[in-house]
């Protein structure tokens, strides 16, 4: 729907750049509004200008949706007809972004910009090394500045959900900053949510082996996925910028740090799902908070909200969220100047002693899940959200 509505756009306006330059205009028009990151803001919105290719409908909505979220706020507009297509588009791709604050938004802007500057090679002179944008992601945004590699899930309209996809490119962003040369590595999510988790749809690409084969590679997918955060070599740290679910809460027991927006909610339902846990959150969980409290999130599905995970040990600390990303990257930037070479032998002596016990415990966490999987328990629950018929 949206690509048919900007297919229409680009006809009445020969140039993208006509369809994008309506937030250039509104931007002079919010010059009161500025902040100490609006140069930024700026100069992403120049850049856009330079571009010398088209990036895509899906990228123009986007970028229209975080210009309008970095300015306005969230959308109050009222919903436009049926028929008014453009207009249509853009409001979906806007209210998309729920109450992101508008901090958020403006970085958001500046990264994709950015990331868009290097893969469609932009005329202006981008100073060597200081900012390096990798690309050839298609549900991630992945940069690298300041000695800090940021992985940010990017399928914002899907709560940011892990598809296939998604699982590989992780990996691929994981083993490609264990190399580069920063310090430290953050995973973060794009839009109102952290993760909604696994991606329920995986479980409807079947392949010619049937159900019993797809559990089994989705089980191995998963043992290599929750591998590479265990053996992930450098200090990795979670901004968890909204509510997080499933996968995305278990894989945090193997952080080193975990900071949380107050808006965050961390949900583990797999009784629910007729599922188990994984990420190693049945070793990880209750060594954090205690059998008790893991048992009340793992077992019986319990919604903590930031403040009780954090005062259960899983997340380091709390902020509000009007101003968690500026508190936050403070603290990140801080952390990246301190020797890389320290942090990470630091890191390797903490994580060495467990390492073969998370892998043990990975395995079989897989293992189980790969059974769960083909019980009608999980069967039920799926169908059930893909037919809309229930949701957590
Ligand atoms: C292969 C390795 C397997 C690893 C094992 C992992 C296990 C897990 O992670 S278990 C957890 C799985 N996740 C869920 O069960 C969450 C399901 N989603 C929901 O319950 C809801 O979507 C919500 C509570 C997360 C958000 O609700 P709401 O704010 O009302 O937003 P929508 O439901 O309208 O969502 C917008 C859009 O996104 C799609 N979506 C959201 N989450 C998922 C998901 N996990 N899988 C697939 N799709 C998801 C949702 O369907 C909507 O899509 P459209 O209808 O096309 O707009």
């Amino acid at each position: 729907m949206a690509i048919a509505a900007w297919r229409l756009a680009q006809r009445w306006c020969p140039s993208y750049l006509q369809v994008i330059s309506f937030p250039v205009v509104q931007l002079h028009m919010n010059r009161a509004a500025m902040t100490a990151s609006q140069k930024d803001f700026e100069n992403a919105m120049n850049q856009v200008k330079l571009l010398k290719k088209d990036p895509g409908n899906e990228v123009k909505l986007k970028l229209y949706a975080l210009y309008k979220q970095a300015t306005e706020g969230p959308c109050n507009m009222p919903k436009p007809g049926v028929f008014d297509l453009i207009n249509k588009a853009k409001w979906d791709a806007w209210n998309t972004l729920g109450s992101l604050p508008k901090e958020t938004a403006r970085q958001n802007y500046v990264d994709l910009v950015s990331s868009l500057s290097s893969s469609l090679e932009s005329s202006s002179q981008v100073e060597p090394g200081t900012d390096r944008k990798s690309t050839g992601y298609e549900t991630l945004m992945v940069t690298s500045e300041g000695g800090i590699t940021k992985i940010t899930l990017n399928r914002p309209a899907k709560k940011n959900a892990i598809n296939v996809e998604m699982y590989h490119e992780i990996m691929r962003a994981l083993k490609a900053a264990s190399k580069d040369d920063s310090s430290i590595t953050v995973l973060t999510g794009n839009g109102d949510y952290y993760s909604s988790g696994n991606d329920l749809t995986n479980f409807t690409d079947i392949p010619p082996g049937g159900v019993e084969e797809k559990a089994k590679n989705s089980a191995i997918l998963l043992r290599e996925f929750v591998g590479c955060f265990i053996d992930f070599p450098k200090p990795l740290i979670a901004v968890v910028n909204g509510p997080a679910v499933g996968i995305s809460v278990t894989i945090l027991g193997l952080f080193d740090v975990v900071y949380a927006s107050d808006r965050a909610t961390f949900h583990t339902p797999f009784s629910h799902l007729g599922q188990s846990p994984e990420g190693c959150s049945s070793y990880t969980f209750l060594k954090i908070m205690g059998p008790a409290k893991a048992t009340e999130m793992l077992v019986f599905g319990k919604k903590l909200t930031a403040g009780e995970a954090c005062a259960q040990g899983l997340v380091t600390a709390v902020f509000p969220d009007s101003t968690f990303q500026k508190e936050v990257w403070t603290r990140l930037k801080a952390f990246a100047k301190l020797p890389p070479n320290a942090m990470r032998i630091s890191k390797e002596v903490i994580r060495n002693r467990e390492k073969e016990k998370l892998h043990a415990v990975n395995a079989e966490e897989c293992s189980v899940l790969q059974e769960r999987w083909l019980s009608d328990e999980c069967m039920n629950a799926v169908v059930n959200f893909l037919s809309r018929k229930s949701k957590l």
